[in-house]
């Protein structure tokens, strides 16, 4: 068995048992609180140079199956777990946890204390770290915090993990146009399950480009990284938004929020987990959602723009979701596609394709009284 150590920031150092790739990696040393849905962390885009710590202390125990994947390739730069199950058991499985992260090319830890390492990124907020290259047991590892101080955060995610040409996922319902920022397929089935026609378009497809495709409604998806390192997009919906339905989720959300000149604020430590309570404000009803986020829209800066707050978050009272007082666009923080997690807000899609349904005939209306005056 190979040996690895996670090194923080701030000195800190884990040592452990290496899997999955033996190479050395760094990132942004982030924690998820679900209990299940390793697969879909795993392959989950929006986690996109960044290292995940899983709360639950067994990670691995029903294996990887063919259908649970929210992307074909993983973006995440490693895994840290407590305790890494090497028999998997449940009738879906097809390989262990272990051949998966070698195939994929993704280094892991195990056999550290997870709960203490959560607990120093409660108090200190996310830091950088690094996960060594393996080495063979009674070896010294050659660690040196101090060039972690020289390691820089990527800051172009977006562009690494959307799709680079666009492609149709033909439907006989609504046309969507799908701008991919880092797409978590469940986005995709939760649409075709509602048999739209989906253009999945690159993240800096023009708005020009985007309104050639004649699209009923636009969705903004989730995707990785600070949504200020995307501007291209943010210039792109404050120019779509007076004539299109919009339905944002995530990246998609903020990106929403900063286009309509609200702004967003990097969060302590984020939101990750499968049971994260929200309010929706209009029906006084709680959900529980599917979070991973480490960027906020900032509450305060609701204020000067046409956005009202529609939901927030339980726990600290952040803003989980907004709508646009008078263009058909709305958002969500959360993930209503769940893959993993609970499928409470699931039917925010059909609230989309209503309000696509609600502005077109609207619109007719509107087309139909303009050429009675004439
Ligand atoms: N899942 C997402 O879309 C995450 C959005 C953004 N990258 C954040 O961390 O806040």
């Amino acid at each position: 068995m190979f040996k690895r150590q996670l090194i923080l920031e701030d000195g800190t150092i884990f040592a452990g048992d290496a899997h999955g790739s033996l190479q050395e990696s760094t990132g942004e040393v982030v924690f998820n609180t679900g209990m299940t849905g390793y697969q879909e962390i795993l392959s989950d885009p929006s986690y996109c140079g960044q290292i995940v710590t899983m709360t639950y202390p067994l990670i691995g125990n029903y294996g990887v199956n063919r259908e649970d994947f929210e992307t074909i390739n993983p973006s995440i730069h490693g895994l840290v777990v407590r305790e890494m199950c090497h028999v998997p058991s449940n009738f879906r499985s097809e390989e262990s946890l272990d051949s998966f992260l070698k195939a994929k090319q993704i280094p892991a830890i195990s056999n550290i204390d997870t709960r203490k390492l959560t607990k120093i990124i409660r108090k200190h907020g996310t830091m950088k770290g690094i996960l060594t290259a393996a080495y063979a047991e009674g070896e010294t590892p050659n660690h040196d915090v101090a060039r972690l101080a020289d390691v820089e955060l990527m800051n172009d995610q977006v562009r690494r993990v959307s799709t680079i040409k666009p492609y149709v996922v033909p439907g006989r319902g609504k046309r969507i146009v799908l701008v991919d920022f880092g797409m978590k397929h469940g986005i995709l089935r939760e649409l075709t399950k509602r048999h739209c026609h989906v253009t999945v378009v690159p993240y800096h497809y023009t708005a020009e480009e985007i309104l050639r495709l004649k699209p009923d409604g636009i969705m903004l998806t989730n995707g990785p990284g600070d949504p200020k390192d995307v501007p291209e997009a943010i210039a792109m919906i404050e120019q779509i938004i007076k004539g299109v339905p919009i339905f944002g989720i995530c990246l998609g959300h903020q990106l929403l929020a900063l286009a309509c000149g609200a702004d967003t604020e990097k969060m302590v430590f984020g939101h990750r987990g499968s049971n994260h309570p929200v309010k929706d404000l209009t029906t006084e009803k709680t959900y529980l959602t599917s979070q991973n986020h480490g960027y906020a829209v900032t509450l305060a800066s609701l204020a000067n723009t046409n956005l009202k707050l529609t939901q927030i978050a339980l726990n600290d009272g952040s803003v989980e979701g907004i709508a646009h007082e008078t263009y058909p666009a709305f958002s969500v923080q959360y993930h209503p596609e769940s893959s993993p997690g609970p499928e409470d807000t699931s039917h925010l899609f059909d609230a989309f394709l209503t309000q696509i349904a609600n502005h077109q005939s609207d619109t007719k209306e509107r087309e139909l009284c303009q050429s009675v005056q004439i």
